[in-house]
């Protein structure tokens, strides 16, 4: 069997907050991540979980590069990361569209950013845009998209740079319930067309399974990886409230849920994390 690619390599990376001391005096040291390790392989959805305040979000900007980590390293393609660069692309829970800008002008612009000429740019844009199912919409504004039709845009610009990996925190949260539903589904089928690699950040055990190759569970105080659980549904996986009647479904949430709420031990990690 070929050994698997790997995309992105987190090793022991840690992190510790200065904040003010108590009473708001002086200064105290918080430690959020506590030496956390794991690899995203190629074409992979793994998915970050666990309770609020573990540092899922702290993790998701150093792989970004926005925040330093204090040591381990991380590689994306073998190579370091020390800032923010092309080969990661990211998508956040608020829609960060440029008001002023239509859908394909939104798309467009990292690619300007990269002095794309502007006839690739505009044929990337507008494949993009018909693959996350927005053709009819190229040419308006983000006031005249919905939510979700804005979170399509995100997606394809996200995109639009090629990156090695796509780095998404909880991209559906401010969604309802409905319109997440339809997004998810998307999503499983924009990352199985473009073949990309996605790392997930997301509070909804239910989303984590349904969009997951591996879900990473972290624990907290400090942030650390408490187990990583394979997700044995395959490509043609049925939908999400289909998948939730299925008994697996339900034993991997209820073991999830556990290790959230500190129920269950550590499982012993696999040698392949
Ligand atoms: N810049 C910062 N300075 C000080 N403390 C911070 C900073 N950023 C985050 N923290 C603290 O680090 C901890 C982890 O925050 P983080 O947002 O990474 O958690 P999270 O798991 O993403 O939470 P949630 O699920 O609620 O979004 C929290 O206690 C938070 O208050």
């Amino acid at each position: 069997m070929q050994a698997r690619k790997i995309k992105l390599e987190v090793r022991n990376v840690q992190k510790t907050f200065r904040i003010r001391g108590e009473n708001g005096e002086g200064e105290a040291f918080l430690r959020v991540l506590g030496g956390i390790n794991f690899n995203v392989f190629e074409n992979e959805i793994v998915s970050l979980i666990g309770e609020s305040g573990c540092g899922k979000t702290t993790l998701l900007r150093i792989v970004q590069g926005l925040i330093r980590r204090d040591a381990g390293d991380i590689r994306v393609d073998g190579k370091d990361v020390t800032a923010p660069g092309r080969d990661r692309g990211f998508v956040f829970q608020q829609s960060t569209m440029l008001p002023w800008r239509t859908a394909r002008q939104n798309v467009e612009f990292g690619l300007e950013m990269a002095g794309t000429p502007r006839s690739v740019r505009r044929e990337t844009a507008q494949n993009l845009l018909a693959l996350v199912g927005l053709t009819h919409a190229q040419e308006l504004y983000p006031h005249e998209l919905s939510g979700g039709m804005q979170q399509r845009v995100n997606l394809a610009r996200a995109m639009a740079i090629d990156p090695s990996i796509l780095l998404m925190d909880e991209p559906f949260s401010a969604l309802d319930a409905q319109t997440r539903e339809v997004l998810q589904k998307e999503l499983l089928r924009i990352q199985a067309e473009a073949n990309k690699t996605i790392l997930f950040v997301t509070h909804d055990l239910d989303e984590a399974i349904y969009l997951s190759n591996r879900v990473v569970v972290l624990g907290a105080k400090p942030g650390r990886v408490k187990t990583i659980i394979e997700i044995p549904f395959g490509a043609n996986r049925p939908d999400l409230p289909e998948l939730r009647g299925n008994p697996e479904f339900q034993r991997i949430r209820a073991q999830m849920w556990d290790l959230i709420r500190n129920k269950a031990e550590d499982a012993p990690l696999a040698a392949a994390v």
